[in-house]
């Protein structure tokens, strides 16, 4: 029977395969009769209706010699009937339609689609034939080739009937036809215009930015020169004054004249010094100098420290429905099942106006720091304000004998100055020598989910899977790949936003994932946080065998799933071993291509994001038994695409231990209510002078970001889950794999005995190695089937326990003990 099969070449190719066949040779087709249609000539057709059956077969005289299409009789026969006798040389479009379906069926795109654009095609050759045969009927100007005798035809029935007004019929129908076509590409034309005019105007912005830098490189060498012009006169002066001085010591007095202008010149002097240093700082202009033109700039008369104010543009938005275009084109690459990925139209649209920035404000925040700083005789050269979405940072730069040490201890004078809670202070910006104070703004935005995920940067990233928080200071959408992360501690008081910000990350993933690509384990021992999702069950979530409930919200069922998530870990570490790759990317990769025989357990691996809502819940009741399993998933499942998101609202030690904390790099700290409470999270104070509602510090280890977490409401996750769980998805959730049972020595049913069991207690036996992977290889069978029997040789106790990812001990050391066993089961 398999030789049979072997031996059926076409029912071995794949489906694929067979489809791109027959898309070429469709699309061959196509080719060949526009060849026809294009080389058609009148006189042909006259020759072929001279010949009869034999004159195939005349090779000298042959009609090849007498036929002028390029496709012979054929071509000859099919173009007359084409174009003389249907619809003139408009009949092209019916070899461009077959070429279309030929492309599609190579492309194995849904052949639905097809289905308007060729009836928009069929009727726009018959509607352009009959006024091609209008107005041959009228004037015949040209030949009867363009119109066929269908189009002269038609066209006559409808002069019959309603006379000139045919043709304005027949025109206006073209018209509102050809615009339907038109409309859709004006669109097009009208955003690549507007790209122009963007990169017109920004390479005008960056000369205007390089002409005002010179002018300012200018003006500063000016200075110098100044400065050094002083200092040689301030030399030639102190030359003078030691002259003075040796002659006031020899008894002569110096004049009046001679002290008030060295005095003069002291004060001039210092002035320049002063003037200098200035300058040097400017060489160094902040962050936000050189990547963005200041919005405004205060001055005030009686206050010689100029303010300039920075609102970031942030990212530029994507056009119009590109998201939900490279969607579909991503969900018709996944044939597994039909999906449609939620449009972005589910999502809230931000209100028009964007946050005003309130000038007064700003200028009474920098009367009070710089008053604050004054009285403590602490100099500052300049300031900057960065708006951003919840709070403004004012970047200060002290005068170069200022120590920044000195600006944080009075933090909390300025903190009372500006009766501002949630006031932080950066001593010093990384890398710079100035200060950040970030004071809250007394009305602060809303940054919508729509507007982080409607940009550029999201919509066009590469992030396999990429989580956009919300927005910077800057105004920029701050995004990570939580690949690279590769786990994420979130914590906060209650009400600081982590729920949100949990959806956030959900959502963002759902915005961008295949459900063939991506699994959820969601774990909410708070029972309602995450219960929305239940409607994406078939979709995205996985789930223990046999469990009615997709959502884990005890904590029994919590441990089971996290042992159960550990083994699918080191499952798939026996597969990525099996496979010789390193990473779940390649993996997949190899296995897309069928390089990875499904017989040995291969598998298309999703990424399992596990969201864990509440790990307090859990610490409190299961404590070490629940960290344990965490702690190794955290520690081993990078490569291998497994991801953990572990919130909690208290951040005590008890709750973020040690092994926990060192195992999550990614730490995302919401408000808490201490001190302490921000250092268990984030290793240093900040957390506590967060101001709630979604205001959040990201740390990565190295630095720090402040967010403005987006906001994504109740109603637009139920609206993306019951669209997505309105389709169809998979028969049922994604299976975990079974635990083990911890009862031992209970031998399975004898009929439920695997056939291959005594043999592969044999190899066990031989090689003293209980491996999966080793009765896979010597028996010919699958991961599943292998690890079935390795279950069944446990409880028959020839092997141990399951340890992880060594291989089980093998209890019995010779066949002799093992035929025993068989004897004792019956086998
Ligand atoms: N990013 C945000 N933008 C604007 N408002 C927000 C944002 N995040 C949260 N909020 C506001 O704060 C409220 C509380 O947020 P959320 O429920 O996420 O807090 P929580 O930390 O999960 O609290 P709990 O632990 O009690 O569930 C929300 O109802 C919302 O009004």
């Amino acid at each position: 029977m398999a030789k049979k099969k072997q031996n059926n070449f076409f029912s071995n190719l794949n489906y694929s395969r067979k489809m791109e066949v027959a898309g070429i040779l469709i699309m061959a087709v196509a080719g060949l009769l526009l060849l026809s249609i294009a080389s058609y000539n009148p006189t042909d057709y006259a020759v072929v209706k001279s010949l009869n059956s034999s004159s195939i077969f005349q090779i000298d005289q042959g009609p090849a010699l007498r036929i002028s299409n390029w496709l012979g009789m054929l071509g000859a026969y099919i173009s007359y009937t084409l174009v003389h006798t249907l619809f003139g040389y408009t009949s092209i479009i019916i070899p461009i339609i077959i070429a279309s379906l030929g492309w599609f069926v190579f492309r194995q795109n849904d052949l639905g689609e097809l289905g308007w654009p060729a009836a928009y095609g069929l009727w726009v050759m018959v509607l352009a034939s009959t006024i091609f045969g209008w107005f041959y009927n009228r004037f015949e100007a040209y030949s009867m080739s363009w119109s066929g005798n269908s189009g002269i035809y038609v066209a006559g029935i409808l002069e019959n009937i309603l006379g000139l007004g045919s043709i304005i019929l027949l025109l206006v129908l073209m018209f509102v036809s050809l615009l339907i076509l038109a409309d859709r590409d004006l669109q097009k034309t009208f955003e690549v215009i507007q790209s122009w005019k963007s990169d017109w105007k920004s390479k005008r912005e960056q000369k205007r930015k390089e002409k005002n830098r010179k002018k300012e490189e200018k003006k500063r060498e000016k200075e110098e020169r100044a400065v050094i012009q002083q200092r040689q006169k301030a030399d030639a002066a102190m030359k003078k004054e030691e002259k003075q001085k040796q002659s006031e010591k020899n008894g002569e007095p110096a004049s009046i004249d001679d002290i008030v202008e060295r005095s003069q010149k002291e004060d001039e002097e210092r002035e320049a010094r002063r003037k200098k240093e200035s300058a040097e700082l400017e060489k160094k202009p902040p962050r936000a100098i050189l990547e963005k033109k200041p919005e405004e700039t205060v001055d005030e008369e009686d206050d010689d420290v100029e303010i300039s104010v920075y609102v970031g543009e942030g990212d530029e938005e994507a056009s119009d429905k590109e998201l939900d275009r490279l969607n579909k084109s991503k969900a018709k690459e996944v044939p597994v099942i039909k999906y449609k990925f939620p449009g972005i139209d589910l999502l809230t649209s931000p209100p028009n106006e964007g946050n005003e920035v309130d000038l007064e404000e700003i200028k009474e925040n920098k009367r009070i720091i710089l008053d604050k700083l004054k009285r403590h005789k602490i100099e500052i050269l300049g300031i900057n304000a960065i708006v951003g979405p919840t709070v403004t940072l004012y970047e200060l730069e002290p005068a170069p004998d200022v120590k920044i040490s000195k600006i944080e201890s009075y933090a909390n004078d300025l903190k009372m100055a500006t009766a501002a809670h949630g006031l932080r202070i950066i001593a010093p910006i990384p890398g710079r020598s100035a200060v950040g104070i970030e004071v809250p703004n007394s009305s602060r935005e809303t940054v919508f989910i729509k507007s982080v995920i409607n940009t550029k940067k999201f919509v066009e990233t590469d992030y396999e899977l990429p989580v956009a928080f919300g927005k910077t200071i800057e105004n920029e959408v701050f995004m990570i790949d939580l690949t690279r992360m590769p786990h994420l501690l979130i914590a906060g008081a209650t009400g600081s936003g982590k729920s949100v910000g949990i959806n956030t990350i959900i959502t963002c993933l759902l915005y961008k994932c295949h459900p063939d690509d991506l699994k959820f384990v969601m774990i909410d021992p708070k029972k309602i946080e995450l219960s929305l999702y239940r409607n994406i069950q078939n979709h995205y979530l996985a789930v223990l065998p046999g469990s009615d409930e997709p959502i884990v919200t005890d904590t029994t069922r919590a441990m089971e799933t996290l042992e159960s998530v550990t083994k699918e870990m080191d499952e798939r570490y026996d597969l990525l071993k099996m496979a010789m790759v390193r990473d779940i990317k390649s993996y997949n990769e190899k296995y897309d291509t069928g390089e990875l025989d499904d017989e040995l357990g291969h598998r298309h691996l999703p990424y399992i994001v596990v969201v864990i809502d509440e790990l307090a819940d859990l610490m409190m009741t299961a404590g070490k038994q629940i960290e344990e399993p965490i702690a190794r998933l955290a520690q081993l499942a990078r490569a291998i695409g497994i991801h953990l998101v572990v919130a909690t609202q208290r951040p005590s030690v008890n709750v973020i231990t040690g092994t926990i904390k060192a195992n999550f790099p990614a730490r995302i700290a919401y408000q808490v209510a201490s001190k302490v409470d921000s250092r268990t999270i984030l290793d240093t104070g900040g957390a506590d002078q967060l101001i709630g509602r979604g205001d959040m510090l990201f740390s990565n280890g190295g630095g720090m970001t402040r967010i403005q977490n987006a906001y994504v409401d109740t109603d637009e996750v139920e609206r993306i889950t019951s669209f997505i769980g309105s389709q169809k998805g998979f028969k049922k959730p994604f299976q975990l794999p079974v635990i083990e049972e911890e009862n031992e020595g209970i031998p399975d049913p004898l009929d439920d005995i695997d056939d291959y069991f005594k043999e592969a207690a044999k190899i066990v036996v031989l090689h003293q190695q209980g491996s999966v992977s080793l009765l896979q290889r010597k028996l010919k069978i699958g991961y599943n089937r292998a690890g079935r029997i390795i279950d069944q040789l446990y409880n028959a106790g020839v092997v141990g326990p399951y340890q992880g990812s060594t291989a089980r001990d093998v209890k019995i050391e010779d066949e002799e003990d093992l035929e025993e066993i068989f004897e004792e089961l019956g086998v």
